[in-house]
């Protein structure tokens, strides 16, 4: 069950309801184009707003566009939009989606994220390096000078349920604090199953460094991992199928598609919108 454990009143609630509405709509302005193709929707609540945005184009040119999602609930939202799914499988090969948008649950000045916390993160990476432009869409509580600063309730990492146990002792290895396996709740008994049958680990680290303020990659002389350090370490783990930090390069101009995205729409709490990239 996702949680945002910093804000809980229902002021500063629908204040961040009204910011998303308003990045979202402002990235698929500036970011659709009438002649896209193939078009990659994330998962989470911002993603709602943005596909809400897109279902008020022209049926006429909706109707050329296949919408491609990022599990279950990006496909039931696409769907009940009167939008047309698609799937990667069904591009012509060697391209890319045109876009891509999705969520985020931290954001460093870099333009790492964080993303996992609905359990969505290991297609939202495949549809994301897939697509020749990602937009990430968010509001002003996402960003912090250093990933793990905001979210604190762990990264999500995607994990074969027969390995669990044994990524979480890697994990503590790393200087993971107190990794857990994610539960249902009150709504499912055990553990959260994701989208591709697998569960998630939240692994709580200290603040990790932006690639841009690191003097080390090594926690050891820091005191910190770098984001695209420790990602590369997490992913190397035996059983972790994918993880929530979406780090790397990103050359702007590239048509080659990245974790990271080009930019990211900001809502802000006075109703403007920043635009990181
Ligand atoms: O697993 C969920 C996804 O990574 C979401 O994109 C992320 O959690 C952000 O969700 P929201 O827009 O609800 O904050």
């Amino acid at each position: 069950m996702k949680k945002h454990r910093n804000l809980s009143t229902s002021t500063s609630l629908s204040i961040a309801e009204m910011a998303k509405k308003a990045a979202a709509s402002q990235a698929v302005a500036d970011h659709l184009r009438p002649e896209h193709r193939w078009v990659g929707i994330g998962s989470g609540s911002t993603v709602v707003y943005v596909v809400q945005e897109i279902a008020k184009w022209d049926k006429t040119i909706t109707d050329k566009m296949s919408f491609v999602s990022t599990g279950d609930q990006s496909r039931l939202l696409i769907e009940e939009s009167g939008l047309r799914l698609g799937a990667l499988s069904q591009m012509p090969k060697n391209t890319n989606l045109d876009v891509s948008f999705d969520g985020a649950d931290e954001v460093d000045p870099d333009l790492n994220l964080i993303k996992g916390g609905g359990a969505c993160l290991l297609q939202e990476k495949v549809v994301a390096v897939a697509s020749q432009k990602f937009i990430c869409v968010a509001d002003y509580r996402k960003t912090s000078e250093g990933l793990c600063t905001k979210w604190t309730q762990g990264i999500p990492v995607e994990v074969l349920p027969c390995a669990a146990t044994r990524v979480l002792d890697e994990l503590k290895r790393l200087g993971s604090i107190d990794p857990s396996i994610r539960q249902g709740g009150s709504q499912k008994a055990g553990p959260v199953v994701t989208d591709n049958s697998m569960w998630i680990i939240d692994a709580p680290f200290a603040p990790l460094q932006p690639h841009s303020k690191r003097s080390s990659a090594s926690p050891s002389s820091t005191g910190a991992w770098s984001a695209e350090t420790l990602a590369e370490r997490l992913i190397a783990i035996p059983g972790v199928m994918e993880t929530g930090l979406f780090t790397g390069m990103v050359t702007k101009d590239s048509t080659k598609g990245s974790q990271k995205p080009v930019a990211v729409y900001l809502g802000l709490e006075d109703g403007g919108i920043k635009v990181l990239s």
